[in-house]
């Protein structure tokens, strides 16, 4: 079953559109969510949660239409945009009393010991809590209500390594179950080589590829070479950079034909962003 199926978003700002976003996420699965700057990604995922009207396309969350079930499926979410920041002077005890009147399905014990597994304090104000902290208190919340779809809007930035590291483990631990499944949007690619299932790489407003993380590594490769070898391959490559040792580039794996000889990598989830965005300024 699908957790969420996204299909054709578009959204036309004038100065920026998505363009035909689609892509579906397998229930019980984390998908990381990358792409430069203002690539969409914020965007898509508030066109997911209904927060901005589209000029066209259709999410599907847990098989229902959300255009027609909003109310229903929001109980089933938990959306975070890292920062609860209005609340700042309320204890957490205090702010979770207002929260779980919203949710018919909220449990108490839950919410407990996510508390005590995440080791949060009610008794500490909103102002206290470190950033992940905070994202643990979110996260406590969605899953105190039931949220069966955890869509997160860069969760991990802001976090040093070690908190990183503590929630990458989080995240893992809540899909092994098969209910829950997780989209999560980050800049920082080696959380998702830890962590994530399917990587989703949007571009300037358009999905350039989702896959299973492996089949998306799988199908670019880096190749590095002499200058002279150059020729031969610049016209296939996403883009490349020249030094004194040669050439290092990124190229799809189905344009590289082996007969070049050149020496081919798969290459980091960084090197593909870094080389894909390439792509939009002059060759070096
Ligand atoms: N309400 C809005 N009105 C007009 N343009 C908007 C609005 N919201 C976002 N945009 C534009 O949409 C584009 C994509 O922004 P978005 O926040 O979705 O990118 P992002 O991938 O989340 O970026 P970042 O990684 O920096 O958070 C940007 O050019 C932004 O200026």
């Amino acid at each position: 079953m699908l957790a969420l199926d996204i299909q054709n978003l578009n959204k036309n700002y004038g100065h920026f559109q998505l363009k035909n976003v689609s892509f579906q996420l397998e229930k019980g699965y984390i998908m990381g969510f990358i792409g430069a700057n203002g690539a969409g990604k914020t965007t898509t995922i508030k066109s997911i949660m209904n927060m901005i009207q589209l000029d066209s396309g259709d999410v599907r969350i847990l098989g229902k239409r959300m255009a027609e079930h909003e109310l229903e499926l929001k109980q089933e979410i938990g959306c975070a945009f890292g920062g609860i920041d209005f609340y700042t002077r309320s204890k957490i005890g205090k702010l979770t009393g207002v929260i779980k009147r919203f949710y018919k399905h909220w449990d108490d014990d839950a919410y407990y010991s996510y508390l005590k597994r995440f080791k949060l304090d009610e008794n500490k104000k909103i102002a206290e809590l470190s950033t992940g902290m905070r994202v643990k208190y979110n996260l406590a919340i969605a899953l105190s209500h039931g949220a069966k779809l955890l869509i997160l809007d860069e969760p991990t930035s802001g976090l040093d390594p070690v908190a990183r590291d503590d929630l990458l483990d989080i995240f893992r631990s809540l899909v092994t179950g098969g209910e829950i499944s997780i989209l999560f949007s980050t800049h920082i690619t080696s959380d998702l080589e830890k962590c994530a299932d399917y990587i989703t790489f949007i571009e300037n407003g358009q999905i350039i590829k989702s896959a299973d993380k492996e089949d998306f590594m799988a199908s670019y490769r880096l190749l590095s070479g002499k200058e002279s070898e150059l020729d031969q391959v610049k016209e296939k490559l996403i883009s490349y950079k020249v030094n004194s040792f040669g050439f290092t580039g990124l190229i799809r794996a189905v344009d590289l034909n082996p007969a070049f000889g050149i020496r081919a990598a798969t290459p980091s989830l960084e090197e593909i962003m870094v080389y894909s965005a390439k792509k939009e300024e002059s060759y070096v």
